[in-house]
């Protein structure tokens, strides 16, 4: 039997990306001529990465948005937010905490994020943590991005873990449809960037801080997904 592996979701879970990832969205508003947005739009266009974020802020505001200007202002997005990680981004209270608990307690960790792969990367870098994990998948490393199910499958194969022995930790209905649809127990965390509360999405578990995530609660949940 492989390793215990737990995915975490980045923006939101792991990570408190929002002010940042709200500034780069009203730089590429501001850009577009459209009228910026706050922490409850916000809340409401991500999870889908940057692309679609720009797509929803537009379409909240019943503006075209042309292919061609959506490829300018995905490209200018890109640009500020990859000149400034990490920002003000920091990990949320006890994450480092619970990744060493999980790390000494000889599980695998992975990141599978609709963030794209190179700023995951470069975020977990600056901020010290990309040492805990064996994989860490954006929404360009595969051919499919969350909430397909594979995104998460083969974020696991490719750290060399178990998908009958794995939990997924994440802040939006997005990453509970992942898991759910991919046959993984599902830990949400009620702090991060959804509109609605995580609850009515039905995960496995809702969290409200990382000291809940222990190692026997994880292993509980696996136990329980292969009964
Ligand atoms: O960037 C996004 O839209 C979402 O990123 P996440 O999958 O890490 O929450
Ligand atoms: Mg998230």
């Amino acid at each position: 039997m492989g390793k215990p592996i737990i995915v975490f979701d980045l923006d939101g879970t792991l990570v408190d990306t929002a002010p940042d990832l709200l500034d780069s969205l009203n730089h590429t508003l501001d850009a577009g001529g459209a009228a910026r947005t706050d922490v409850t739009g916000f809340r409401q266009y991500v999870g889908h990465g940057g692309r679609v974020m720009i797509e929803r802020a537009y379409k909240a505001q019943s503006r075209d948005l042309p292919v061609a200007e959506h490829d300018r202002l995905f490209a200018l997005f890109l640009e500020h937010y990859g000149a400034n990680i990490p920002g003000q981004s920091k990990p949320y209270p006890g994450v480092v905490e619970a990744l060493d608990r999980f790390r000494d307690a000889g599980h695998l960790l992975a990141v599978c994020t609709n963030k794209t792969e190179d700023f995951s990367k470069r975020l977990l870098v600056s901020l010290g943590m990309s040492g805990y994990f064996a994989a860490i998948c954006g929404q360009d490393t595969f051919d499919v991005r969350k909430p397909h199910p594979r995104h998460l499958t083969e974020t696991i194969r490719l750290a060399g873990g178990d998908a009958s022995r794995a939990v997924m930790v994440g802040d939006s209905r997005t990453d509970i449809d992942t898991a759910k649809a991919a046959g993984i127990p599902v830990v949400a965390v009620d702090f991060g960037y959804t509109d609605r509360h995580v609850r009515e999405f039905e995960p496995s578990q809702v969290i409200s801080h990382f000291d809940e995530l222990t190692v026997a609660a994880a292993e509980r949940l696996i136990a329980a997904s292969n009964l």
